[in-house]
């Protein structure tokens, strides 16, 4: 399966966001990073920039929820235009409610994980997955570096996905860059999420590019 990218706009220009978006419109999604201050040590947006972004691009918007008790907004950014919700498993005691909640929006379910938390809580989640999404750095911040076992966990989580023949993908999100990123396809990651290594760059479409032919040719 071909690798599938989905630039995330933390590290874009908040000043410049519809110019941004169009830097980026050849990729496959675009990820937002929606943080409460309280799951993780920083604040970002909440559904209403994603409802004023909607209009300005065709992608599907992937937004990974770092916030706690998701159940709590998950009806809000949905109505806001977002295709794939993503919640944490350790940000909620409901987290398979959660899930239906969003299913039952009629749109894509994720569940994230942090870099230490196991594979183990995922077993009954699995099946009505659409993607998992591993965290290989701590969240709350574009920037940092990639956490080098994670390589590990997703062959791990590639392997039970196979097995079992689960519809799901594997999305991973955090300090991936050109050095590392063919390891981390290798492994078994379907999605890769950016932000520095993208929006970082003087050229984003350029960067974009190059990442894709990584990903392909290595
Ligand atoms: O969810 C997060 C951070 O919590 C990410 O989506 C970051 O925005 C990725 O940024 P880089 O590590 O690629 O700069
Ligand atoms: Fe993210």
């Amino acid at each position: 399966m071909k690798t599938e990218f989905a630039p995330s706009l933390l590290s874009a220009d908040f000043s410049q966001l519809k110019e941004e978006l169009k830097s980026v419109k050849d990729s496959d999604y675009l990820h937002f990073d929606v943080m409460d201050g309280v799951y993780v040590p920083n604040i970002t947006f909440g559904p209403a920039l994603i409802k004023a972004l909607r209009p300005h691009s065709d992608l599907p918007f992937d937004t990974h929820l770092m916030i706690t008790k998701p159940e709590r907004y998950i009806e809000e950014f949905a109505e806001a235009g977002s295709d794939i919700l993503t919640v944490h498993l350790e940000a909620t005691e409901h987290v398979h409610r959660a899930i239906q909640m969003i299913k039952d929006l009629g749109i894509k379910a994720g569940c994230s994980l942090n870099p230490a938390t196991p594979l183990e809580g995922l077993k009954y989640l699995l099946p009505d997955l659409d993607q998992v999404l591993i965290m290989s750095v701590n969240p709350g911040f574009g920037g940092q570096k990639y956490i080098p076992q994670i390589t590990e966990k997703i062959k791990s989580l590639a392997k039970i996905i196979k097995e079992n023949n689960y519809d799901c993908k594997i999305e991973v999100d955090g300090g991936i860059k050109t050095h590392n990123l063919k390891k981390i396809v290798d492994a078994g990651a379907d999605i890769i999420v950016a932000g520095s290594a993208i929006f970082g760059q003087k050229d984003p479409a350029a960067a974009l590019a190059e990442m894709r032919r990584i990903a392909e040719n290595g």
